[in-house]
């Protein structure tokens, strides 16, 4: 080991995922630098004025495993605060509640706080000797070929030159670091903005017959409000508060202009969730929480040579309505970690090695990465996609509960079961997907509890599965029609017998 050197890995962005690929990275054996914009998240001085993107999300299956491969100890920090949803809770315009179950074995999706899971995650890098974070740093320019990149340091406005190996682009939606690889790959690029936005608002806790803070709503469930066009939506918080979005027609949400009108719209649309919120609070955060838009990118391809890589959003934008993105962006550090380890790439290099030169292991694992992971990641966006539509409409209509629960009828009487995340860990130790899939599962299943699965393979046979019951649907209905026409038949002899 002597002769040789430690390469270093500069991770640009400190959130989720930044923080687990510098996890990764570092076990085996590099030397990691993080970079990140903000200020440290876990210094509530500085925090106060960062606002974070939505403030709670749904962690599943895919994410919780993928933490759990990379890092056992990170998964097992931030478990113990999730508040696990069992299933959907329809909320109808006249107040009545309805359970729609995620997983017939119970499994769950989970609501976190994002900034803990991000801090858990922080602290857990930060305890790496090989890690060392940079907050309130944010880089401007990456030169590829020299293997630098330009660092403005946002407390003593100083720019200076740092100089990496590899550069992990994990610095979100608008990545600094995809627009910079643009210029030296034939990257394809596509990006969507929806026509829905959103807004938060918060539901406070209640108070108990002692005076205890207590949910005022069942806490077991991701609380929906479709209204076809437009829905609300709420999920639990530990201090039991519920976060709550409204995602709307941007040009819906332009016609709520004053307090008044959009109080009396929400009062009209969900009654329930207005008493429970308050007509104060429901105008302050009308009035002060920002509109927010809603976009989905695609690239491809996701690296440059042996030098950069895309994770997470500044791969893949996707909009929210899986609850994926983040499982998806945590999956890809997965998906990467397991290949370096099939490629066999080193940390280290020979001491005198030319900075020049092409590690070739390692630009053969990353083009394998884009090669082998653009299929699943079209995949998850096109699914979340096509979620809104389902979480927004389709759950109120009969057809789709007819279909929910022929699917889970075949469900049951052809597979053995959903697995939980620890008996699914050794299954993705070692290798990207196991695949080894027998039996019907319906695509949420696939999708949130079934990470030996590949996105890609879940939406396909999430496709064939869902011409079955379409095929089941209509040989249904069409006994159910020669049925009525028999029976009627019938009924119409028998008067004219007696007649
Ligand atoms: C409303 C909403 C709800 C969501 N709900 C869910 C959910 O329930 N489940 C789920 O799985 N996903 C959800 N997501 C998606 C999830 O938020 C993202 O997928 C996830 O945050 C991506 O993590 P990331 O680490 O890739 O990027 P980010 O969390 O954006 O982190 C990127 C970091 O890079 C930093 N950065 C940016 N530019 C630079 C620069 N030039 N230099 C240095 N640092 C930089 C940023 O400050 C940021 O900290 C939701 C998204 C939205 C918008
Ligand atoms: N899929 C989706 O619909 C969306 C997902 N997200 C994701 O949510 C998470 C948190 O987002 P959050 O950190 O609050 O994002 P922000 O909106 O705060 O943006 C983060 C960085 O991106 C830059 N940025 C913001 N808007 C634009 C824009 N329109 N064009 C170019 N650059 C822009 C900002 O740079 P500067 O400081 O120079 O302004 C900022 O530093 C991230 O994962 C993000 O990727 C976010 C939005 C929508
Ligand atoms: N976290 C979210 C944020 C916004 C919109 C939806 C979600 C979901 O998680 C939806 C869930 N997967 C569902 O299908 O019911």
């Amino acid at each position: 080991m002597d002769d040789r050197v430690v390469k270093t890995a500069v991770v640009v962005g400190g959130g989720p995922v930044g923080c687990l690929a510098a996890i990764s990275l570092a076990r085996r054996g590099w030397k990691v630098d993080v970079y990140e914009a903000r200020p440290d998240l876990r210094d509530a001085a500085s925090i106060q004025n960062t606002k974070l993107r939505s403030i709670n999300l749904a962690i599943s299956h895919r994410g919780l495993a993928a933490i759990q491969v990379i890092d056992p100890l990170a998964a097992q920090r931030f478990l113990e605060t999730v508040i696990p949803m069992k299933g959907r809770m329809i909320h109808d315009p006249n107040c009545t509640l309805s359970s729609q179950l995620y997983d017939k074995d119970g499994q769950c999706i989970n609501s976190i706080d994002r900034a803990l899971l991000n801090r858990s995650l922080l602290d857990q890098a930060s305890s790496s000797p090989n890690i060392r974070l940079f907050f309130n740093h944010k880089i401007q320019l990456v030169d590829f070929d020299k293997k630098t990149m330009t660092v403005l340091n946002l407390d003593s406005g100083t720019v200076f030159s740092v100089e990496f190996d590899l550069c992990v682009g994990a610095d979100g939606s608008y990545s600094v670091i995809r627009r910079q690889m643009m210029k030296v790959v034939r990257m394809d690029f596509q990006q969507e903005y929806i026509r829905d936005e959103y807004v938060e608002f918060k539901m406070p806790p209640g108070r108990g017959d002692r005076g205890q803070p207590v949910f005022l709503l069942d806490p077991d469930h991701l609380h929906i409000w479709p209204r076809h066009s437009f829905m609300f939506i709420a999920l639990p918080n530990q201090d039991k508060s519920f976060t709550c979005t409204l995602f709307a027609p941007a040009s819906l949400l332009d016609t709520l202009g004053d307090r008044a009108t959009f109080l009396s719209w929400f009062r009209q649309h969900f009654r329930d969730a207005f008493e429970l919120i308050g007509e104060n609070s429901l105008a302050t955060a009308w009035e002060l929480n920002p509109r927010s838009p809603l976009i989905c990118t695609k690239s491809n391809p996701y690296h440059y040579l042996d030098r950069a890589i895309l994770l997470g959003d500044a791969a893949h934008s996707m909009v929210p309505f899986y609850g994926q993105g983040l499982n998806c962006g945590l999956e890809d550090v997965r998906v990467l970690d397991t290949l370096l380890t099939e490629s066999e790439v080193q940390a280290t290099a020979p001491a005198n090695f030319d900075r020049g030169s092409i590690d070739t292991r390692l630009a053969a694992a990353l083009a394998e990465y884009s090669e082998s992971r653009h299929d699943d990641l079209v995949a998850i966006c096109e699914l979340a996609m096509a979620n809104y539509l389902e979480m927004r409409h389709s759950v109120t209509t009969p057809v789709y509960l007819f279909r929910k629960g022929l699917d889970r009828l075949l469900y049951s009487l052809t597979s053995q079961g959903t697995k939980s995340v620890s008996s699914l860990v050794p299954l993705l130790t070692g290798t990207r997907f196991s695949m080894a899939v027998a039996g019907w599962i319906p695509l949420y299943t696939m999708v949130t509890f079934r990470p030996d699965i590949s996105y890609g393979a879940a939406k396909r046979r999430g496709e064939r599965q869902s011409f079955v019951l379409s095929i089941l649907g209509w040989v249904g209905t069409g006994v159910a029609v020669a049925g009525v026409v028999s029976i009627s038949r019938g009924l119409r002899g028998g008067i004219s017998l007696w007649k």
